[in-house]
């Protein structure tokens, strides 16, 4: 079974509270981005036992530990019924990018192993399972556009229609740890929440909604500013962080693609809704 994970883009991201797990409670909406990896999942040859092969962007860490493979272990350990599988990862989606993409394969994996083995999981038990591998993961069980609270995994439905919205997403080649961007918030509530600033018209956004990541980030790392800048500069509706960065995204209304150039160590990838 080949499928494509897709990578996500955060329209605001407010971190409102730190819980006593260490985590945080967030306001954000998600959206799915048609960035996507190349996952495949086989039953593997008998008397072989489950691997991985990694292809295209390199992936920090031990492989037996990557995502897909946990999100699969994790299925096993209710439904030993589940045979060893011979699993393929093409990464594309940049790490470090606040793309959510590992989240994404974790997901896919889930997804997957329930449509090929038959298991007729819920949406809820999927999303039960993918809550268990990180905060961004219960998203792309659905995979749709939500409001998303709690640990970013818990979801309100909102309406939300960016069809024919150009896009540019750009990350500057700099890896920044979830867990490290978190450590440099202060969280607090917004001053428009973020359901309501998000039904206004896309050119009020600039000055309604935003992320505290990129707040926080930008005094230590100013190439975000800049790429930001630049994406204004040549006519985004507007322009953010996505997630916790280093990927920023620009939004343009009319649907028309910008002719931007960027530095030849940025990966850069652009669309239309
Ligand atoms: C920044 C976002 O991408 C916004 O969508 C997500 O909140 C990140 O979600 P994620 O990458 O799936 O994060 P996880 O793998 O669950 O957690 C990584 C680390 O981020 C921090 N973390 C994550 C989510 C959250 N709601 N509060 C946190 O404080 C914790 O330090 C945690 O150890
Ligand atoms: N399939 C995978 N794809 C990407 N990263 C993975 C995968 N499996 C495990 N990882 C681990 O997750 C880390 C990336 O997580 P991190 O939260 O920093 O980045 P991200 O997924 O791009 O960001 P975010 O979840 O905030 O959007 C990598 O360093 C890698 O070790």
């Amino acid at each position: 079974m080949l499928v494509f994970p897709n990578a996500k883009l955060n329209l605001g991201l407010y971190v409102t509270q730190r819980r006593p797990d260490g985590f945080h409670t967030l306001e954000s909406v998600f959206v799915p981005l048609p960035w996507t990896d190349a996952f495949e999942m086989l039953p593997a040859a008998p008397g072989h036992p489950t691997s991985l092969t990694l292809t295209g962007r390199p992936i920090p860490g031990d492989p037996a530990t990557n995502l897909c493979v946990r999100a699969y272990e994790l299925l096993q350990a209710d439904f030993p019924q589940l045979p060893p599988v011979q699993l393929y990862l093409h990464k594309i989606v940049p790490i470090g990018a606040g793309l959510g993409g590992g989240s994404a394969d974790a997901a896919f994996a889930l997804r997957a192993a329930n449509d090929l083995f038959r298991l007729s999981l819920s949406v809820e038990t999927l999303e039960g399972y993918a809550r268990r591998l990180g905060s961004d993961c219960a998203f792309f069980i659905q995979n749709k556009p939500v409001l998303a609270l709690e640990k970013g995994d818990v979801f309100e439905e909102i309406s939300l229609n960016l069809t024919g919205t150009a896009c540019v997403v750009v990350y500057p080649n700099l890896h920044i740890s979830t867990a490290e961007a978190y450590a440099h918030i202060v969280p607090q509530l917004p001053q428009h929440p973020l359901r309501e600033a998000l039904a206004q018209p896309m050119s009020t956004w600039r000055n309604t909604v935003s992320n505290y990541f990129e707040t926080a980030l930008t005094p230590s790392h100013p190439v975000l500013a800049d790429i930001k800048q630049q994406m204004y500069d040549a006519g985004a509706t507007y322009a953010s962080l996505s997630g916790s960065g280093s990927a920023l995204y620009g939004l343009w209304e009319g649907g028309e693609l910008p002719a931007m150039k960027w530095p030849a160590e940025y990966t850069v990838w652009q669309g239309v809704f």
